[in-house]
């Protein structure tokens, strides 16, 4: 544990710098002593003493709208290479800059991820983890973040636990966000109550085969963002993006004001920069980062890689 906080402080101290530099070049001056939640958040007071409230993740996406940035959102599993190590990572990608945190809730099933984090989920259920830890381990980590996190999980750790139940339980835990890849849209009307009531925003997906009617009905029900699948398939990176993808941000920007974040085979700056430049409002970064901290060669070097490629990524958005 000394040598992942060594790292970590090294690590902190490298996003820290990153940190106050970013801190400089923000001047809202078109709105007098208007103040974000992202300066707040890169103040270096934050990274000193508890972070900054979090706002959930429709708020956030306002927030950056209104200085011209792009959400970045790294997705990790949770338990991979083990929950501390997690821990460590959401604060190292939050000190980074991510302005919101997907973390997935490791499945036996992970009908739609690709190879990386399918054997993520494997080593992860390997070791022990389930919900009650994860749950635990959030609300030690969860005051010391200022971005919000959504929690990714398949339906059915949901159903087993019932629906009201898992909703409070994971609102208690200050969450902020869910997204649920595998419910059909005709069987969210229930999950959309009950996160309403919890105050948890709902996120939906939609691919670039969902038919125009049943995008627009997603896009009616989805809370926080949108989620823009980029292109067919299961997660993992590509070696490059769809073009496709310009396309169906517009068809998608043309029916709702609702911020769209796109993700699916993302795993450069390049592709990043691409994504928002086709007008993404964020874009999403799973397997590529997964990758880094699950097949290191020690999670001190998982962290001091994912550090690295955070800030790499955070570098290529505007
Ligand atoms: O791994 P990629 O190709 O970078 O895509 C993001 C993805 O990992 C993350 O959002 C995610 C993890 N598991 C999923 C299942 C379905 C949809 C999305 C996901």
């Amino acid at each position: 544990m000394a040598a992942t906080t060594t790292a970590l402080k090294s690590t902190t101290s490298a996003c820290f710098q990153q940190l106050k530099k970013s801190d400089a070049h923000f001047s809202p001056s078109h709105r007098p002593g208007f103040v974000s939640v992202r300066r707040l958040r890169q103040s270096p007071m934050a990274t000193l003493t508890a972070a900054a409230p979090t706002v959930g993740l429709a708020q956030t996406f306002s927030n950056l709208k209104s200085q011209g940035k792009v959400a970045f959102i790294p997705y990790i599993t949770a338990g991979d290479p083990d929950l501390s190590t997690t821990a460590e990572a959401l604060k190292v990608l939050d000190k980074c800059g991510s302005d919101i945190i997907e973390l997935g809730v490791p499945y036996s099933d992970p009908l739609a991820d690709g190879p990386v984090i399918q054997a993520a989920a494997t080593r992860s259920l390997a070791r022990g983890t389930n919900f009650d830890s994860i749950l635990s381990m959030l609300k030690k980590v969860v005051p010391e973040i200022s971005a919000p996190i959504a929690l990714f999980t398949y339906y059915n750790p949901i159903l087993k636990r019932g629906v009201g139940q898992f909703m409070s339980t994971v609102k208690d835990t200050g969450i902020h966000g869910l997204v649920v890849p595998d419910v059909p849209l005709e069987e969210t009307e229930l999950l959309r109550k009950e996160a309403l009531k919890n105050n948890i925003e709902l996120v939906l997906l939609t691919t670039p085969t969902t038919p125009t009617e049943r995008m627009k009905a997603i896009v009616e029900a989805s809370e926080g963002f949108i989620y823009l699948v980029s292109s067919i398939g299961v997660t993992g990176a590509r070696a490059s993006v769809s073009t496709k993808v310009q396309t169906l941000l517009r068809d998608i920007k043309e029916v709702t004001t609702k911020p769209v974040a796109v993700g699916f085979g993302i795993s450069s700056p390049e592709h990043v920069q691409q994504v928002a430049g086709w007008g993404a409002d964020g874009v999403i970064v799973g397997s590529a980062m997964v990758k880094l901290l699950g097949e290191a060669k020690s999670p001190e070097e998982g962290l001091l890689e994912l550090e690295k490629f955070t800030k790499s990524l955070k570098a290529a958005l505007p």
